[in-house]
């Protein structure tokens, strides 16, 4: 993988942290027969995950013929159907067997890999989730590749745009692998449309590999409210808040109000005001939501890095300097503990 141009960006302007150059149009028409792209899909309980719309839009970025790969429980019947009907996939690879279902890296890398190698498909592209990220890195290392990790853009087939340092700078790669094994982040290719397509469902490769780990159980935290990931509109908030009781009790009626997903700082879920999976940032969420309502938070950069490319960001912080107001479209100066009940009032009676 080659660094071939590093654009400093700094911190103030939100403007400042967008890659510098335009992502350019799929690669050119020759160019674009010989390429074809595995699109791996993730799934959950038969539905398929945001992150698969990801890939596919990526993989459709790409150009060239685009395959989408799913396993798991009786995906035939559900998942695979369901990405059969996506405009733009050519076909779909699907694996029913039980041993795949929860997405362990370690069993789903050897079956990638064969259908991979099977299909001879020059780019390999999921979406930079909690399965993708555990993922990819092994089937780079089977295939002896160098791994292309959170992309955000595609200048061309080999070319690809990817920000650094919590997003304080934007590096354009090239790789020359013959494969290019690539993870995407969501917020960035999400142009895909969920019906209008037919492709075919076929039988992946299966290599039956013994199971090298077992999944024995997990536990996810609950919530009526949207995926934070993926909501139109987020309501997040920071240490400001103080305690977990008042950010539940200040904040979550704002959200409900709006119909929105929650959030918070890195300092919020280190204080225990909201939990782990809530966190937005360079190590937690990537939102790009139409809304992105903040209020107790100050805006480090490794927090910025997580909500920067919103459409409307709007802050609310008692310091008139604090740095969210640098890339705020829309701010607020006062005590949260009196604008954000007023604020929620307004929403509901509006
Ligand atoms: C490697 C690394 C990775 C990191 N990853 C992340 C990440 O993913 N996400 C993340 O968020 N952070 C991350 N951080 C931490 C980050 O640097 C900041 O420490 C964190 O974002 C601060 O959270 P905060 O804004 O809630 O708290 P603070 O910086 O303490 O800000 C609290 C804000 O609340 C305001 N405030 C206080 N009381 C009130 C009131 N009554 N009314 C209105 N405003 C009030 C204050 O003026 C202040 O601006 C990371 C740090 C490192 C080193």
């Amino acid at each position: 993988m080659i660094p071939i141009a590093r654009h400093s960006v700094l911190r103030a302007a939100r403007s400042q942290l967008q890659p510098t150059r335009k992502l350019s149009q799929p690669a050119s028409s020759a160019l674009a027969r010989l390429l074809s792209t595995l699109a791996v899909l993730e799934q959950r309980n038969g539905k398929l995950e945001s992150s698969s719309l990801s890939a596919i839009a990526a993989a459709q970025k790409l150009g060239g013929s685009v395959t989408g790969f799913i396993a798991g429980s009786g995906v035939k019947g559900t998942s695979a159907a369901e990405a059969a009907k996506i405009k733009g996939i050519e076909k779909v690879l699907a694996v029913d067997n039980d041993a795949y279902e929860k997405g362990l890296p370690e069993n789903y890398a050897p079956l990638l890999v064969e259908n991979i190698k099977k299909g001879e498909f020059t780019h390999v592209v999921a979406g930079h989730s909690a399965f993708g990220k555990s993922l990819l890195p092994r089937v780079a290392a089977l295939l002896d590749v160098q791994q292309i990790s959170d992309i955000t853009g595609i200048e061309s087939e080999d070319t690809f745009v990817r920000p650094i340092y919590a997003g304080n700078a934007i590096l354009t790669v090239q790789s020359t692998d013959n494969v290019k094994v690539i993870t995407v982040r969501g917020t960035a290719f999400q142009d895909v449309e969920a019906e209008g397509g037919s492709a075919e469902v076929v039988d992946g490769a299966d290599p039956n590999v013994p199971a090298m780990t077992e999944w024995v159980s997990e536990e996810l935290a609950k919530s009526e409210r949207p995926e934070l990931a993926t909501a139109t509109r987020v309501v997040s908030g920071g240490r400001g808040l103080k305690s977990k009781e008042e950010f539940d009790r200040i904040m979550l009626p704002l959200a409900d109000s709006l119909g929105a997903a929650i959030g918070a700082s890195r300092a919020a879920v280190d204080s225990g005001f909201a939990d782990n999976s809530l966190q937005v940032g360079q190590t937690g969420k990537n939102v790009a939501p139409q809304l992105y309502l903040c209020a107790g938070i100050s805006g480090a950069i490794q927090h910025l890095a997580g909500m920067k490319d919103s459409k409307v960001i709007a802050a609310i912080n008692k310091d008139p300097e604090a740095p969210i107001f640098q890339i705020a479209d829309v701010g607020l100066v006062g005590d949260l503990f009196d604008k954000v009940p007023e604020l929620t009032e307004k929403v509901k009676s509006a």
